[in-house]
């Protein structure tokens, strides 16, 4: 039975830490994992970091650049690199290779995102590895991933995959950061996400971009969308298999029980809100509890300059993030009805508009801890 595995590979494990240079070993038995699996029927899609580190050991920069042009011209010359050492290795193993270069933008809009989720089905279909890295030259700040582990589970979520694989230069996730904390504790299964809220994963390795942090976030994505979520040693690129063979290795997510549709995964985690509904508390626990429609009556304040069809955030009274979802009126008309009953819409706005703010097939509960 195949299974459709996306890989991540960090920065961390791309290069030398110290020297900058390729770790190459590392490469070649990554690219001869990945070979091997294709051979056994698995569609995978390699997501790959590096492009700002191969870059700048090209041009010889002693560390990450901070200004965004310098950031992504290097982004620019690194990318291309890491291209033709990818097509090296997975050549001299007969594995064709594309570049599918995303920025968040590309997954914004509807169209766009069932556009690409096409393109990585015709590349499967081709028998092709698809190497995945956000678009680093022309992406903008509000319109970027910002790290390759979110990036990696949105994509994972696009090919429907099944296991989301995060490499790092850790074997697992631990309580703190082990290079400044030895003592602290392996975490080697969550079965729900809500077990690591004491876990420090702040800081980041050298040349890495998300540290822990952004992989718990992908982690939280990926398994919402019922994909098994691991992380582990990106220079034992054998681990894969022995894990895929039910090995307990590196630290392992469960799978949601009840995954979140295409639709709802690309309102959640794809779409950037453009402005923030906050409910008063009968309004948010209706929400969390029974996954009703959002109706004006529950709205105390709209906050941001939105139209209808727009995804906004959605809060409590003390501003905490409970849901996202689309909008059936813009923010100008929701000034106007928020805290009103339905069969007073017409005469505020002078038309009869939806009669929900929110359908529930268009809105999304986010809140990690639904039941608090
Ligand atoms: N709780 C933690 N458990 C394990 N590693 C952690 C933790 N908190 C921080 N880290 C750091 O996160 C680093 C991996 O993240 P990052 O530097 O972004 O690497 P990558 O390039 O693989 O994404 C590790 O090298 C480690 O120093
Ligand atoms: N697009 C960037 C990825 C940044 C990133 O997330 O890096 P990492 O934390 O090493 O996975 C690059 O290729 O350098």
């Amino acid at each position: 039975m195949s299974a459709t595995l996306v890989i991540k590979v960090g920065t961390s494990s791309l290069t030398n830490p110290e020297t900058g240079q390729l770790a190459l070993a590392t490469i070649a038995a990554l690219v001869e994992v990945i070979c091997q699996l294709r051979q056994q029927g698995h569609p995978v899609v390699l997501v790959s970091s590096g492009a700002v580190g191969v870059g700048c050991t090209r041009l010889r920069l002693g560390e990450r650049p901070r200004k965004v042009a310098l950031k992504q011209a290097v982004a620019a010359v690194g990318q291309g690199r890491l291209m033709r050492i990818y097509d090296d290795f997975f050549s001299s193993l007969q594995q064709p290779i594309a570049q599918v270069l995303l920025t968040r933008g590309d997954l914004c809009d509807r169209n766009r995102y069932i556009n690409a989720s096409n393109t990585f089905q015709e590349l499967f279909n081709l028998g092709v590895v698809p190497i995945v890295n956000e678009n680093d030259t022309i992406a903008v700040d509000e319109l970027k991933f910002g790290d390759n582990d979110t990036l990696s589970a949105l994509v994972a979520g696009l090919v429907e995959a099944d296991w989301l694989f995060l490499l790092t230069d850790v074997d697992r996730l631990y309580s703190a950061d082990p290079r400044t904390q030895p003592d602290a504790q392996p975490i080697t299964h969550v079965a729900n996400l809500e077990e690591l809220a004491q876990v420090q994963a702040g800081t980041q390795s050298r040349w890495g971009t998300g540290g822990m942090a952004t992989k718990i976030i992908a982690a939280e994505i990926a398994t919402g969308a019922g994909i098994r979520t691991v992380i582990t040693q990106g220079k034992t690129a054998s681990n894969i298999t022995r894990i895929l063979a039910g090995e307990e290795i590196g630290t392992q997510f469960s799978p949601q029980e009840q995954p979140i549709n295409a639709r709802k995964r690309w309102i959640a985690h794809a779409l950037i809100p453009s402005g923030m509904l906050c409910l008063d508390a009968g309004a948010a626990q209706a929400i969390i509890q029974s996954g009703k429609s959002l109706l004006a009556a529950g709205i105390v304040t709209t906050q941001g300059d939105f139209n209808s069809q727009a995804s906004v955030q959605i809060c409590d009274v003390e501003g905490r993030e409970i849901a996202r979802g689309l909008v059936n009126y813009s923010s100008a008309e929701l000034q106007q009805i928020q805290g009103k009953r339905s069969d007073e819409i017409p005469n505020i706005l002078g038309y009869a508009g939806a009669e929900t703010v929110i359908h529930r097939d268009n809105l999304v509960v986010t809140a990690v801890n639904p039941s608090a």
